[in-house]
């Protein structure tokens, strides 16, 4: 018997932190986790879409996961997408990220070529057998990989023992409970775990039976999803509900910025709380001077919102 307990909650995907010229900031990475830990998640999700992986070399999100660990030891959940696009980097990493000691390793399937679901799993087996004594996360986003997690290859990696949860950004929340049936099935009740990815949907995957939630809006705006989980757990919808909306219109304002949203966001951070976290990497585009108004006003957005709770 596992214990899933640790990843029941609101589990923050980590930015990438750069300084001014655009290189790992590893103490911007050791600052985001103490802020965050100060905030009272459960977890982070170290290197994925948020942490700009496809962006970094595999140097450099080993120095990333080695300062995060520093921090987080023992008082943080961690899951590190070790997923790279091609083998042999995937399973350095795998096995790296088992060597610092993190609870579970995560990955996208390979993007670009569609390949055949045989290929996918021997991808992900092959991280899972360089990090033997590591949980597995599968990460679920076809709208971005291009492939999407099908109920054959859900089964096929369920005879990894390793593979505890499913990480699920698409978009029907339906899947969720299709993906926990089946983990269920093969597991056993208490025994599989489904992760939310659509912040937008925090509420509705939480109640649809997602076990917690992994999201790229959690760090600038923990306090809304911790307060959002805690009515679901009490059972407590309209409440939830409320603050989902708030959330919502919050990244929907985000997004309107020429800027990416995480360079929005890392920018929010360092007003809200002098953390400097620097920009997005190239070609990610960057803040430019109109997204001032935009910044600003998502920023009091969330302020609002949290003053309200
Ligand atoms: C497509 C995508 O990046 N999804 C992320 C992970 O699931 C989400 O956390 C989004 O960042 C978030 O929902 C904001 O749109
Ligand atoms: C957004 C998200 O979940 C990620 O960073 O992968």
């Amino acid at each position: 018997m596992k214990d899933i307990t640790k990843y029941q909650g609101v589990i923050p995907a980590f930015y990438a932190c750069y300084d001014a010229e655009g290189n790992i900031s590893t103490e911007g990475v050791k600052a985001l986790t103490r802020h965050l830990i100060a905030k009272g998640v459960k977890g982070v999700y170290v290197g994925g879409s948020s942490g700009e992986c496809i962006y970094q070399h595999v140097d450099e999100r080993k120095a990333v996961l080695e300062a995060v660990m520093s921090e987080a030891k023992g008082k943080l959940t961690v899951i590190a997408h070790v997923g790279c696009n091609n083998t042999a980097d995937s399973v350095e990493l795998a096995r790296h990220a088992e060597s610092v000691g993190v609870d579970a390793i995560a990955s996208i399937p390979p993007i670009y070529f569609h390949l055949p679901e045989y290929a996918i799993a021997k991808y992900w087996n092959d991280m899972s057998a360089a990090a033997p004594n590591t949980e597995f996360v599968i990460y679920n986003i076809p709208q971005l990989a291009g492939t999407g997690l099908t109920m054959s290859l859900l089964k096929e990696m369920l005879k990894n023992p390793n593979v505890v949860a499913v990480k699920n950004s698409s978009m029907p929340t339906q899947d969720i409970q299709m993906f926990k049936d089946a983990g269920i099935a093969a597991r056993g009740e208490g025994n599989f775990v489904v992760f939310n990815g659509p912040d937008e949907q925090f509420v509705s995957g939480r109640v649809i039976g997602a076990d917690g939630g992994i999201g790229g809006t959690y760090a600038v705006m923990p306090e809304l999803y911790l307060a959002m989980n805690e009515h679901i757990n009490k059972g407590e919808v309209k409440e939830a509900q409320a603050l989902q909306y708030e959330a919502d219109r919050i990244i929907y304002k985000m997004c309107e910025a020429h800027g990416n949203l995480y360079a929005v966001q890392k920018e929010i951070l360092r007003r809200m709380y002098g953390l400097e976290l620097g920009g997005v990497r190239e070609p990610m585009p960057s803040l430019i001077p109109e997204d001032e108004a935009i910044v600003a006003e998502a920023q009091a957005m969330i302020e609002a919102a949290i003053a309200k709770l």
